[in-house]
């Protein structure tokens, strides 16, 4: 009788197949909304590879990947009862569901090291775990990434990495693979770091770069899982629709924390104009950072919450302003549900931000005197939710909408973008 040489060549087969799989290494920036930018992305182009040919591991820090991926649910034991006239039947399950989409199980994340020493004390220097996560990045991800590879069997084809971590080229180039950068910001910014050089020596400008200085950042408090309307942000919206756009929402992101006499001259300017609000605000400040009594006396004009579905606020019919920090995410959003903005930047790229909605795009105001005040924030509403300026903001921003509509079409440009980075991750070649 013959061997079944078939039979015996397939596991070494399959081990092989299995090794040339695409693996992309993801190594996302833990702090502040990067991590979950590039995670959105990552989902994308998970689900757009075919689910034979990819894989993704996804490293970030421990406490990053806690508030990105959900903890799979433990088994539950459920009792069911069918009852019919003739008899009573009681099964029980086991289930183990899952939120997970397939897109998801395609990324798993491995924790690196946040390079915090064992009994660190904190000194409060801004961006002191920044500075350390920073420092002990590159060896953190490189044994990550070994870690991975050996986990799942498979040599890694492709680096996809935060643009902030440069050493991610040399990374890349040590495994002789792709290396593709990930700005979460806009193109101004990009301009403005890739240009440095330029500014510098043919333009003089040594001060600093307009929108890129090193303002601090007021504190780092992590972002809470999106999505959820927990506080009941949307049904509350539902009964001011009668009213079109004259809701106020605002929201300064996943990091800054206006000082207190912002804060103050926000609620003070709510109630002097009355204007139905939700605000978005670290709870942690609400007791020494608003003025006394605000939260009783605004129960039934607007909310007060730690968290919103900004995403989903934004796109309500409800809503007709944004007071903003100018963080990038933040400003697609607001332009995607057609909403006016208030610029309020703080800090790194917001200013650009900033600029190019007020003077360049005309789709928002920015506040005067670069700080918020009771005066400027009552004008600036009334000038967006009931003047002709604000109409005016409206249809531009609504036009924009729409061309951001057409960029995503299967034939638009952020589409054809996209096409190319899934065949440099899947294949590993340059887009042509
Ligand atoms: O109550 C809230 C508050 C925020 N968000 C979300 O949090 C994200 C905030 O992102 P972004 O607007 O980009 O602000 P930051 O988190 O502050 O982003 C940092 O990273 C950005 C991308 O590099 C930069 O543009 C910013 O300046 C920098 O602060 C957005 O998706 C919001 O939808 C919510 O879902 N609910």
């Amino acid at each position: 009788m013959q061997p079944d040489t078939t039979s015996m060549t397939q596991p070494h087969l399959q081990q092989q197949q299995q090794e040339r799989r695409p693996h992309v290494a993801v190594l996302a920036f833990p702090f502040s909304s990067h991590a979950a930018s590039l995670l959105t992305v990552i989902r994308h182009l998970a689900s757009a590879a075919p689910a034979s040919t990819a894989v993704f591991s996804f490293f970030s820090t421990h406490k990053s990947n806690r508030s990105l991926f959900p903890i799979p649910p433990q088994p539950t034991t459920s009792t069911i009862t069918t009852t019919t006239t003739t008899t009573t039947t009681t099964t029980t399950t086991t289930t183990t569901s899952s939120s997970s989409s397939s897109a998801f199980n395609m990324i798993k994340a491995y924790d690196v090291t946040d390079g915090v020493p064992e009994g660190y004390v904190f000194h409060g220097k801004p961006q002191e775990d920044i500075g350390l996560f920073m420092r002990a990045a590159p060896e953190g991800f490189r044994k990550a990434m070994e870690a991975a590879a050996v986990d799942s069997g498979k040599r890694i084809t492709c680096v996809v990495a935060d643009a902030f971590f440069w050493f991610a080229e040399e990374i890349a180039a040590e495994l002789r693979v792709p290396w593709v950068a990930f700005w979460t910001s806009g193109p101004s910014s990009l301009a403005a770091h890739l240009y440095t050089d330029l500014l510098r020596n043919k333009l003089h400008i040594t001060d600093g770069i307009a929108g890129l200085g090193d303002e601090r950042l007021n504190d780092f408090i992590p972002g809470a899982p999106r999505g959820s309307d927990e506080y009941g942000c949307l049904p509350w919206l539902d009964n001011q629709k009668p009213a079109p756009a004259s809701v106020a929402y605002i929201s300064f992101g996943s990091v800054t924390v206006p000082p207190r006499s912002e804060l103050v001259a926000i609620a003070e300017a709510l109630e002097a104009s009355g204007v139905p609000f939700i605000w978005s605000l670290k709870e942690e400040v609400w007791d020494h950072g608003l003025p006394d009594g605000f939260l009783g006396r605004t129960r039934e004009q607007g909310m007060l919450v730690p968290w919103a579905p900004q995403v989903d606020i934004l796109s309500h019919g409800a809503v007709g302003a944004f007071v903003t920090h100018c963080g990038w995410s933040s400003l697609l959003e607001g332009i995607a549900g057609g909403v006016p903005m208030i610029c309020r930047p703080f800090f790194g790229d917001q200013r650009l931000n900033g600029r190019m909605i007020g003077d360049v795009l005309g789709i928002g105001l920015t506040v005067e005197g670069g700080a918020i005040t009771k005066e400027g924030l009552v004008r600036s509403l009334g000038m967006i939710l009931n003047g002709d300026e604000g109409k005016r903001m409206r249809e531009i921003v609504r036009h924009l909408r729409l061309q951001a509509g057409k960029a995503l079409s299967p034939t638009g440009s952020s589409t054809g973008n996209f096409n190319k980075l899934l065949q440099v991750i899947t294949t590993g070649a340059p887009p042509c």
